[in-house]
């Protein structure tokens, strides 16, 4: 008998950024790290998995086409499900796998697809497979920042101490209504492939930059306390500088890495630049922002401010077209306070269309199975309902 099981998984953004492995195989981090996962309403990964006995080979389809097995980490993944698998029901864990997954946002592009992505998988495989327990030290083989997507709300990843990895493993620190005003833009710059992975920049900036020594032995941990701290108290002033100071620490690892990795561009500067103006302005940290492996921002910011910043960001960066294409997922009507825009642009708006689009949303929860049968990605045959060719 075939069985099937289709969920969503969300993207998390490191407010606390991992950079850097102590073992690239089973991907275990430097660094403890501190992310807020959001809401699956906006962005998400959802994949199907089917097991049947009429399959003669484990198959993948990603956004549409037929992709390889080769893949070490999601053979990773799959082993590690079936290992614990067979300890539980023998039998389904020789069977093979159809498995279609698709993002409702741009893949590989710095906007943490492969978090979302490999967290979806391994959730899904669990369902499927009727694992139970810990799934973040598996879900961290697909990816490590995916680990942080199996759980709503903040989520800390640990280092961990052992070789085998077993104690690196993510848990939740704060559940996703513990400070439910907190709202998030996503400010898309570009949504492109990016051109260094954050694979391969890590492993680059492990072996050539002194700063990452610095920033893993003397920044990181008392950073994660003041974060924690930050985050218990809700005192956005200083969850907003924390933010802000890890997100150009990690950029300047980048920097300090040979060659360099130079993941923001000048309208990720303008943007930083535009933060600063504003929070200035207004005399407390009111919005802050931080850059993953790509040029796009992610602002932080509370729901309260959420109408005059939108309306700012909509002045000083004017859409190329205006509309709802622009705003998504935000259904209010924005202000924009007129009187305070000479500060904010010392000489005058951007260029129209440098920020292509923002995306609102909020700190939500971990991940869904979904109910009923037109909810899955592959039909009766296990091959996907929509294949691109
Ligand atoms: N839904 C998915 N299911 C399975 N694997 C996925 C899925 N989405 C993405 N991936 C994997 O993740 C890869 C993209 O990862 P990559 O780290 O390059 O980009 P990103 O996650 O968008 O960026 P970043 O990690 O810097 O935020 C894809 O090529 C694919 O292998
Ligand atoms: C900048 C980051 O987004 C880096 C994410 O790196 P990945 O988790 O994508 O890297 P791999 O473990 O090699 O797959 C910071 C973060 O999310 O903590």
């Amino acid at each position: 008998m075939a069985s099937i099981v289709t969920c969503i998984a969300p993207v998390n953004i490191a407010v606390i950024k991992y950079w850097g492995k102590r073992d690239e195989k089973l991907i275990l981090p430097l660094n403890d790290s501190l992310s807020a996962t959001l809401s699956t309403e906006q962005m998400h990964a959802k994949t199907t998995v089917m097991i049947s006995p009429n399959f003669t080979k484990d198959r993948i389809w990603l956004n549409g086409k037929e992709e390889s097995f080769e893949n070490p980490r999601l053979v990773a993944c799959l082993r590690e499900i079936r290992k614990r698998a067979t300890s539980k029901n023998g039998k389904n864990c020789e069977l093979k796998v159809h498995i279609c997954s698709e993002n409702n946002f741009p893949t590989a592009a710095g906007l943490a697809s492969s978090a979302a992505g490999y967290a979806c998988l391994v959730y899904t495989l669990g369902k499927a497979f009727g694992v139970e327990g810990d799934l973040t030290s598996i879900a961290r083989q697909g990816s490590g920042s995916a680990c942080r997507s199996l759980m709503g709300g903040f989520v800390r990843w640990m280092k961990g101490t052992q070789n085998d990895g077993s104690d690196s493993i993510a848990e939740q620190v704060f559940h996703e209504n513990h400070w439910a005003d907190m709202r998030v833009l996503i400010l898309v710059v570009s949504d492109s492939r990016k051109k260094v992975s954050s694979t391969s920049g890590m492993q680059l900036s492990v072996k050539t930059s002194d700063l990452l020594k610095h920033r893993v032995q003397n920044v990181v941990p008392q950073r994660t306390k003041e974060m924690i701290q930050a985050l218990e108290s809700k005192c956005f002033h200083t969850f907003a500088e924390l933010t802000m100071r890890d997100s150009s620490s990690f950029h300047a690892v980048c920097l300090d890495t040979y060659p360099p990795a130079v993941y923001m561009n000048d309208v990720s500067h303008s943007i930083v630049d535009f933060v600063h103006r504003y929070n200035k302005l207004k005399g407390s940290n009111k919005v802050a922002y931080t850059f993953d492996a790509g040029p796009n921002a992610c602002l932080f910011l509370l729901e309260e401010d959420v109408p005059e910043v939108v309306g700012l960001i909509k002045a000083v960066f004017p859409p190329h077209v205006e509309g709802k294409t622009f705003m998504r997922g935000l259904p209010v009507e924005n202000a924009v306070i007129q009187q305070d825009m000479d500060l904010l642009l010392p000489s005058g708006p951007h260029e129209a269309g440098m920020i292509k689009y923002v995306i609102h949303t909020k700190v939500g929860s971990g991940p869904k199975t979904l109910d009923g049968k037109n909810c899955h990605l592959l039909n009766d045959e296990g091959l996907p309902k929509n294949l691109i060719s």
